[in-house]
């Protein structure tokens, strides 16, 4: 079954996801973009916030986009200590390019000492790059999803750029949706799909055998589900509830 994935911008948010029974609880600035980067001081404070009887649930960190991470920017040793890290693609239109750029970064990362478990790399569907991706061949799709985890990538998120345009089924149909998380389950990549997914999208989705490792929401879990405003616990329970 799909695990639920909680982004949060601060220690209240943090307290609300974990209450609600979050399985990741994912770390982001929603004002800084779409994966935008929280700071070292927040990250810092709700990592120490976990209380010990939630020690199992998965702490990520959004990383911003590849082309935030300019050569002379060292990761803070706090990112260390999370389980999953994610980075977007910033403005990468050519497979190529997007793969040279996520695989020095690893590395970079690595030489750092910062070694997670899970770095994720993630394409936006409504993008020109994850539009590509999407419609690749099923051949050059799975060579592709190979390739990303002999960089020690070790998952894929699909979610949207501009999360006030329409949700992920409005940008890909279910038989690449189905393809993608079949493709990642090949590769031995973790899959995850987010972008203003609500439980009816969800529930489509799922009813169509669409089932990756992770859904992830932030909008959906938010007051009004407007993504600037605060996480509430109960619906975060409500997904929850579903995805069980
Ligand atoms: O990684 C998951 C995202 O934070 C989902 O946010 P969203 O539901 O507002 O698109």
């Amino acid at each position: 079954m799909p695990q639920l994935l909680i982004s949060v911008r601060s220690s209240i948010e943090a307290t609300a996801a974990i209450a609600g029974g979050c399985y990741v609880l994912d770390i982001k600035e929603p004002e800084n973009g779409p994966l935008g980067m929280a700071s070292a001081d927040v990250i810092t404070q709700i990592f120490g916030q976990i209380p010990p009887e939630h020690s199992d649930i998965l702490k990520s960190v959004a990383l911003g986009e590849l082309h935030d991470w300019s050569a002379d920017r060292r990761p803070d040793p706090i990112l260390s200590q999370a389980n999953i890290l994610k980075v977007g693609p910033g403005d990468f239109e050519d497979i190529a390019g997007w793969i040279r750029s996520l695989k020095a970064l690893i590395h970079r990362f690595q030489h750092h000492q910062i070694l997670t478990n899970q770095f994720i790399a993630v394409i936006y569907a409504d993008t020109p790059l994850g539009q590509l991706i999407l419609s690749q061949s099923p051949n050059d799709q799975l060579q592709l999803f190979h390739e990303l985890r002999a960089i020690s990538c070790t998952g894929l998120l699909i979610d949207t750029q501009n999360k006030t345009a329409g949700c992920l089924t409005k940008y890909a149909t279910e038989t690449q949706l189905l393809q993608f998380c079949n493709h990642c389950q090949q590769a031995n990549l973790t899959s995850a799909l987010a972008g203003s997914l609500q439980l009816d999208e969800v529930t489509k989705l799922m009813n169509s055998g669409i089932k990756p490792n992770y859904f992830g929401f932030r909008s959906a879990a938010c007051v009004s589900g407007i993504r600037t405003h605060e996480i509430d616990a109960e619906l975060v329970r409500d997904l929850k509830r579903y995805l069980r």
